[in-house]
């Protein structure tokens, strides 16, 4: 039985980007008989362009009766004067929020190629294998109430909430354990409870979780302290678990580690296995359209996505495989590029991959 990929490119980006992933899952069917079937929607700025909203009803069931979605990026400036409830990041937010995809894993890893490019020495980085597990579904960015609201005194006054439930903390926790279980056996937990009650909370449903998983080492560290041992020492982390907001920022500062933000790939998931796989980072406008993006986040995205929601692991090895080939190969796109490499393109980069399996 085939297995049916919904494309959703986005904005910016997004589609040169997909272009080059799409490409590799084709090869990867072609070598491996996988059966896979591509159908393409539309989200973010794009929808907002064709539909006046940044993700259709329509649109969320199609992606849901898909057996996995593969996203591109989503934003511009063109959208960013829209009102707040039909901006293009609203619609990631909805796909999230919708298909239940609250487990978000962001590996960062240093491709041993790429030490030079790393933003640290290459002695504080080579060997580099973290996993950041964020929450995708709660927390800050969806709690409610939010808004900007004016004050008796005519001033203007913003605020948002930022909540979790027992539920929402065991889960994610669960994912995390799990995961550093079949990974180093060292999980962080990291949170604000010297301040934030909701963190505090979030640190005692983990030490509660810990008995359960006599074989992983739990710790927790402040989002602030993270942030700074994330680049003082970032060996020293296997499995890293956070909230929404502190996920999204620490997982931004984990890839420069590797190079670049376009190296970071990720899984959005549900109980069910199901999964949503993007790149971590955004549209980037100040490169679209240019061709010099560089694709590899999303085509190891496309590999998390033939393992974890696929069960095509062959064909994952195979891709990242590919890409470190090509990075023996000496190819860099312009934001990972050091001195003695070649510089290539967006479609370069992914025909490079293309022909490296
Ligand atoms: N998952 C998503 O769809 C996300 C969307 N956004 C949206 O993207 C837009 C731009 O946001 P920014 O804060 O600028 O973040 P961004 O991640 O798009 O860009 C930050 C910087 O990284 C560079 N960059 C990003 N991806 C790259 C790649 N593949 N290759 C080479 N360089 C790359 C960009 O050129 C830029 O200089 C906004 O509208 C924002 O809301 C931001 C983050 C995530
Ligand atoms: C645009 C945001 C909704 C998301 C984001 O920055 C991310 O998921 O990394
Ligand atoms: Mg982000």
């Amino acid at each position: 039985m085939s297995k049916k990929i919904m494309i959703l490119p986005g904005d910016g980006i997004g589609p040169e980007i997909v272009e080059q992933a799409v490409a590799v899952l084709k090869t990867a069917d072609e070598k491996f008989g996988l059966n896979l079937e591509f159908t393409e929607g539309l989200i973010g700025g794009a929808s907002i362009d064709a539909h006046g909203e940044p993700l259709t009803d329509a649109e969320l069931k199609n992606a849901g009766d898909c057996d996995a979605v593969l996203l591109g990026a989503v934003g511009g400036p063109q959208w960013d004067t829209l009102d707040r409830a039909i901006r293009p990041e609203k619609g990631l937010l909805k796909i999230r929020s919708g298909l239940g995809l609250y487990a978000n894993l962001r590996p960062a890893i240093l491709y041993p190629q790429l030490a030079d490019a790393s933003s640290l020495k290459p002695e504080v980085v080579s060997g580099l294998d973290i996993l950041i597990v964020r929450e995708l579904t709660g927390g800050i960015y969806f709690g409610e109430p939010r808004g900007i609201k004016t004050l008796e005194n005519g001033e203007k006054q913003g605020f948002n909430t930022y909540v979790y439930k027992e539920s929402e903390i065991e889960r994610i926790g669960r994912t995390a354990f799990e995961a550093a279980r079949k990974r180093g056996g060292k999980l962080c937990s990291v949170d604000k409870a010297n301040v934030l009650e909701v963190t505090v909370l979030w640190r005692e449903v983990l030490d509660r979780l810990a008995p359960e998983y006599p074989d992983v080492e739990l710790s927790h560290m402040y989002v602030d302290n993270a942030a700074m041992q994330l680049v003082r020492a970032p060996k020293q982390f296997d499995v890293m678990v956070t909230g929404n907001m502190f996920g999204d920022i620490l997982s931004d500062a984990a890839a420069m580690l590797t190079g670049s933000i376009g190296m970071l790939p990720s899984a959005s998931m549900n109980e069910t296995g199901f999964g949503l796989y993007e790149p971590c980072h955004g549209s980037a406008p100040d490169i679209a359209g240019q061709g010099i993006a560089n694709p590899l986040a999303t085509i190891l995205s496309a590999a998390m996505m033939l393992r974890y929601s696929l069960n095509m692991g062959d064909a994952a090895d195979a891709i990242e495989a590919a890409v470190s080939k090509v990075l023996d190969q000496g190819l860099r796109t312009a934001d990972i590029y050091t001195d003695g490499c070649k510089k290539v393109s967006t479609a370069e980069m992914g025909a490079a991959v293309v022909a490296a399996f």
